[in-house]
């Protein structure tokens, strides 16, 4: 077994070594060769076992050694350094045991040379050292970098900080030039803008400033305003020196005034930038300024008077005119009390209510006395006004008067005029009213009576028309004073108009008293008097009613003493009627038909109606007869027979007839123009319009206004209107048959025609009076009539018309006579227009 075991020993790759007494007893091969030495023996005995070690590491393994001799430890492990023969070093790490070598102790073990372990492992380390310290790096690397991202982090933060302070500081900035109230602007040296506010981009008419910015005042105003901004930012820039100026500009038709200030734009060097300016609408203050100019102006030029007080009214200062009219100095009164003024005429309840008026409205206006300098009163018209400033107290109060003197007697001038008749200065239709009023009511009192005498001039018109109207005129003055004269203080003559006058009886008014005052005034018209040279004798009728027999108001009254007055004129004027229940309607009718007819043409209230002529030979409608009617609102259609011949005698009937003639030949037109073709119209002439000159003037005109031929129209005259004045109406007939008309007399054989005149008269028919066709059948004196009629008619080569044609029997009876034309309701009742056409318009033909 040793044999085997020594064998493995020393046959063994790892060195294997026993030590004694500080000597390797026994190493084995792979021991020599691991220090260099060519066998065991170079080192058994021969070899100290501290020349194979580090003198650094001798300690350490002698102690190792020692330790297991001395049995203290039994094995020991452990590293040193130990030299090679050739005294290279490397380390050895050892694993010993005590032992027994040759019966004593020893220490028995094996060395592995871990040079090449311990190189591994320092490379091992050494490369985890590198990747520790390639790892600290990185770690300090990424802590730089998160350090250094920190850093922008924070500066970012600052920069956001800064940015956003910067834009707030901007925007202050812009709000604070934006909430200037002018306009702020900066321009570079070339007058381009850098920074405006809002006002300045309103001003230019664009949506913000950004539409500005860059721009010149080239492309912003109008040519020459441009070019006077341009001049003042040269001038600014030339001279360093600012600029203000007030101009008036015209910017988008609008004209303003500008105030503006410009000053040049220097950097730290002094080296000039640009301009800056300022500007605002003055316009307000300019014209406040023009206001207050005015307002001095008007202050000093007034012709009224102005005082200014102060709120305990102590006088502040007055206008030249306050001087004017009171004859009081500026220095006599500023500092005094506007009291010197008064004139003592008003209570002082007056003044307490111009304070009442002032406390509760602020204005007091009206009519007061004062007192000039010169001690005259005088009346004023004053207005006082309370100033108040912006905390409401009242600051001045300021007077503005003007001297009404003279305005005063234009007044009771003009008083005078309204209640009096300027031509006879008597009192007028509205003072006779109002003194009627206050009689009344005093009469219904007192149980009184009063009288109206209501007269005027029998044939006034004839002295105006033959005399002149200067004459009419004298003579109502004159009858005004000789009437005056004759009543009591008590009695009221008033002029209505024309020659109606009123006399207004208050005392004493019986029937007996009355009279004789009625009596008195006929004997003074009657007497004769000379007025404008002429001799002249005139007669009144007058009206009478009393209160309260005759009515107890004022209107009944004079409406009845009108009446009254009617009566007196158809009794055959120059006479006193009282007023009576009985008196006629006719009188009354007449009374609301004249103030109603009076201008019925103007109000278009008249119409015509037509009623169709028949030619017996055929049945054919041979023409229309035109009529008037009058379309009264309250009394209906009124006929001709009840207003013509009271239009004749109110003097309107040219009018009536005029309106008449022109309307039938429009409408002979108009139903042309609608296919109705009636071949001719007969208008009736009335004796006043044949009287006038200018009838045929008049008949010419609505033919041509119309456009009518002449001999489409017939005009109808009756024989007493031609024989009142026959050589008259002949020139007038011949003027008219001149024109072409025809012409035809009405109601023939009712009138005493002269054969003679008759013969010479431009005639085209006669027309057979009604009353004579009515005979028909009953009477044959009418009968006979009508033969005559026509024969007379054939033998002047006349047509005959027949009128109030009512039975068939009456029509045989004509037309076996030989008349030529029938007329009447056996046909039809005269109509309007519209219902000829309807009925005639379709080729009727009346029946046998
Ligand atoms: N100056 C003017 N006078 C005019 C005008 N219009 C009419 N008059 C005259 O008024 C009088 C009354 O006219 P009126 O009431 O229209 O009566 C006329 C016919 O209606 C009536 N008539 C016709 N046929 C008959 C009938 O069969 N029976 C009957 N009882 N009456 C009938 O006769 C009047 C026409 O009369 P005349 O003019 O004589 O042909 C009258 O005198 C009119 O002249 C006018 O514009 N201006």
């Amino acid at each position: 077994m040793d044999v085997l075991y020594r064998s493995v020993v020393e046959q063994s790759l790892v060195a294997i070594y026993v030590i004694q007494d500080g000597r390797f007893r026994y190493v084995n091969q792979a021991f020599a060769a691991m220090f260099g030495f060519a066998s065991p023996a170079d080192v058994i005995d021969g070899v100290e076992m501290a020349a194979l070690i580090t003198e650094r590491d001798r300690g350490l393994v002698r102690s190792k050694v020692a330790q297991r001799m001395s049995g203290e430890v039994r094995d020991s492990h452990y590293v040193f350094s130990a030299l090679r023969r050739d005294g290279t070093e490397f380390q050895v790490e050892v694993h010993g045991s005590r032992a027994e070598f040759g019966g004593r102790p020893a220490v028995a073990g094996v060395c592995l040379d871990i040079t090449l372990r311990l190189e591994a492992e320092h490379a091992v380390r050494q490369a985890k050292d590198e990747m520790t310290q390639m790892l600290l790096d990185a770690e300090q690397a990424r802590q730089v970098l998160l350090s250094v991202l920190e850093d922008q982090r924070r500066a970012d933060e600052r920069i956001l900080e800064l940015n956003t302070s910067l834009e707030q500081q901007l925007h202050y900035q812009q709000a604070l030039i934006d909430n200037f109230p002018f306009m702020v602007w900066l321009k570079d040296r070339d007058g381009r803008f850098l920074a405006v506010n809002r006002q300045v981009a309103e001003a230019c008419g664009e949506p913000d400033q950004k539409g500005v910015k860059g721009k010149t005042d080239a492309d912003l105003w109008p040519a020459e305003l441009a070019r006077q901004y341009v001049r003042d930012d040269h001038v600014v820039m030339t001279t360093g020196k600012s600029l203000s100026v007030e101009e008036q500009i015209t910017n988008r038709g609008e004209r303003r005034w500008i105030e503006t200030y410009k000053a040049p734009v220097v950097d730290r060097n002094g080296e000039l930038l640009g301009t800056v300016g300022f500007a605002r609408d003055i316009s307000d203050r300019r014209r406040a300024d023009e206001e207050l100019r005015l307002a001095d102006r008007v202050f000093n030029s007034t012709v009224e008077g102005v005082l200014v007080t102060d709120p305990k009214g102590c006088i502040l200062t007055v206008n030249p005119a306050f001087e004017t009219i009171t004859g009081y100095r500026k220095d006599e009164v500023v500092g005094g009390n506007p009291r010197i003024l008064k004139s003592g005429r008003h209570e002082s309840a007056f003044y307490r209510e111009i304070w009442r008026s002032l406390n509760a409205t602020g204005q007091w206006r009206g009519e007061l006395w004062n007192r000039r300098k010169s001690g005259e009163i005088y009346p004023q018209w004053l207005t006082i006004s309370v100033v108040r400033g912006s905390d409401e107290q009242i600051t001045h109060y300021v007077a503005v008067f003007s001297d009404i003197s003279t305005l005063k007697v234009a007044q009771e001038k003009i008083d005078f005029l309204a209640y009096h008749d300027s031509l006879t200065r008597l009192p007028n239709r509205i003072l006779l009213r109002d003194r009627l009023e206050h009689a009344l009511m005093r009469a219904r009192r007192e149980r009184g009576t009063l009288a109206l005498l209501f007269f005027d001039l029998d044939r006034f018109k004839s002295v105006n028309d033959t005399l002149g109207h200067t004459v009419g005129d004298e003579l109502l003055i004159d009858v005004g004073n000789c009437i005056s004269r004759l009543i009591r203080a008590s009695d009221t003559l008033a002029r209505l108009g024309g020659d109606e006058f009123v006399l207004l009886m208050e005392d004493e008014t019986d029937v007996r008293q009355v009279t004789t005052v009625a009596r008195k005034m006929l004997d003074i018209f009657s007497t004769p008097r000379t007025v404008g040279g002429h001799a002249l004798t005139v007669t009144a009728s007058i009206g009478i009613a009393r209160y309260p027999d005759d009515g107890d108001d004022a209107d009944t009254l004079l409406k009845h003493a009108d009446l009254a007055m009617y009566e007196a004129k158809s009794q055959g004027r120059n006479t006193y009627q009282f007023f009576s229940q009985d008196l006629t309607t006719g009188t009354l009718e007449r009374l609301v038909m004249e103030s109603a007819l009076r201008g019925a043409v103007a109000r278009k209230e008249l119409v015509l109606h037509y009623q169709p002529q028949i030619d017996f030979a055929d049945g054919s409608l041979a023409g229309a007869e035109a009529l008037v009617r009058w379309q009264h609102p309250e009394l209906g259609l009124v006929p001709p027979d009840r207003f013509i011949p009271l239009a004749e005698e109110m003097g309107i009937i040219g009018e009536i007839g005029e309106w008449v003639l022109n309307e039938a030949c429009r409408q002979m037109v108009a139903w042309a123009a609608e296919g109705f073709e009636v071949p001719l119209v007969a208008v009736n002439l009335s004796a006043r319009q044949i009287d006038r000159d200018q009838i045929v003037e008049i008949t010419a005109g609505a033919l041509q206004r119309n456009g009518l031929a002449a001999e489409r129209l017939e005009l109808e005259v009756t024989e007493s209107m031609i024989m009142r004045e026959p050589e008259r109406a002949l020139d007038v007939l011949d003027g008219l048959r001149a024109l072409g008309v025809a012409l035809a007399i009405d109601d023939f054989g009712t009138g005493y025609s002269s054969l003679a005149y008759l013969r010479r008269l431009p005639l085209n028919r006669l027309k057979v009076d009604q009353s004579f066709v009515s005979d028909i059948g009953h009477d044959t004196n009418g009968e006979a009539i009508i033969r005559a009629v026509i024969a007379l008619a054939r033998s002047l080569g006349l047509s005959a018309v027949a009128e109030g044609v009512e039975t068939q029997a009456q029509a045989a009876f004509l037309r076996a006579e030989g008349c030529d034309i029938g007329q009447g309701y056996l046909y039809d009742k005269p109509m309007p227009a519209a219902s000829l056409r309807a009925s005639w318009g379709r080729g009727r033909k009346a029946a046998d």
